[in-house]
């Protein structure tokens, strides 16, 4: 299954306990907002948050970015609070954290009704589950938890992320079968250019729709990294035009830059230059 042709290039975590970074993210431009009630908010800020955050989406100003809630788990004190109140916001997706099977997202879909959500993919048991929780008709997108997967794994940092790799390709798998988006994990070192670009970078080779961001900062290495490269566009037209002489002459494959193009590599030309023209697009308007 192919990749959303809508962009979540950049999908920036927001405390919404912080009316300034509220605020600032109607400026950035980022592709999706998660609007984070969890593990960006003291349990003392938790209510106040639910409701600055309540009166900042109705107050709007976000433009076409991608409006993310994330609650606190349906096991914790304010996690039905949480989903009552997202279920009420002018918002576009509920984020539930920590999702370990099909059953909590019916736990979820029984407070919210038919409101799309998301699964943090962040637990040993959510990986073995990737597929059926895929599958759930609510699930619309997945976003990957590698801060408490590398917990729950006791698992060590490392720039290839080699412990993580298995449960990223579990959740690709799950994803790509059933056309849920994917984004990958944050990366904490905010002011670490470098090692943002080749996370990025092994996050798009992989096949992650985008990444999730904790700073402004990584907006612009990250939008850059998902999107199409100008040589990728040069080379999705190449292919598009040199098939369509091809297949005019009667035969079914092509050669550009000493490589075959067939019908398959076309059609990921053609959604690679529709991905490119949304982007256009959305920086446009
Ligand atoms: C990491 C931070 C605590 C750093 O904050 P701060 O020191 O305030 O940063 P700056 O002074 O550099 O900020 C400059 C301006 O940018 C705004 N800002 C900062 N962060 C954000 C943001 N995330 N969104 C929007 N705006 C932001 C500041 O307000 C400043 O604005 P201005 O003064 O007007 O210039 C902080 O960045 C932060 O709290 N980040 C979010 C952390 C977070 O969300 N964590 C939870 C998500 S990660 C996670 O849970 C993943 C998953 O569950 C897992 O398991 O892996
Ligand atoms: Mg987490």
């Amino acid at each position: 299954m192919a990749s959303s042709a809508r962009p979540y290039r950049s999908v920036l975590y927001i405390p919404a306990s912080k009316p300034r970074a509220l605020d600032k993210a109607k400026t950035l431009p980022v592709d999706a907002i998660i609007f984070d009630l969890e593990d960006a908010v003291t349990a003392e800020e938790k209510a106040n948050a639910r409701g600055l955050l309540k009166e900042a989406l109705a107050q709007g100003g976000y433009g076409n970015r991608v409006r993310i809630v994330r609650i606190n788990g349906l096991d914790t004190e304010w996690g039905h609070a949480d989903a009552e109140a997202a279920r009420d916001m002018d918002a576009d997706v509920i984020l539930l954290p920590k999702v370990g099977s099909p059953q909590d997202v019916d736990a979820l879909a029984a407070i919210t009704g038919d409101k799309p959500i998301w699964a943090m993919m962040e637990t040993p048991r959510g990986m073995l589950n990737a597929a059926a929780i895929a599958a759930h008709p609510l699930i619309t997108g997945f976003v990957l938890g590698t801060n408490d997967l590398a917990k729950e794994l006791n698992s060590r940092f490392r720039p290839d992320r080699a412990p993580l790799v298995t449960s990223l390709g579990l959740c690709l798998l799950a994803a790509r079968a059933e056309g849920v988006i994917i984004i990958d994990g944050v990366y904490n070192a905010f002011k670490d250019d470098a090692g943002l670009e080749l996370e990025c970078a092994q996050g798009r080779d992989m096949g992650f729709d985008g990444k999730s961001l904790i700073h402004p900062a990584q907006v612009a290495v990250t939008n850059r990294a998902f999107a199409p490269s100008p040589e990728e566009i040069d080379l999705a037209r190449r292919q598009i035009a040199a098939f369509e002489e091809t297949e005019a002459q009667g035969q079914g494959v092509a050669v550009v830059d000493g490589r075959i193009v067939e019908n398959l590599h076309v059609a990921t030309a053609r959604e690679l230059l529709a991905k490119a023209e949304m982007i256009e697009a959305l920086q446009a308007g």
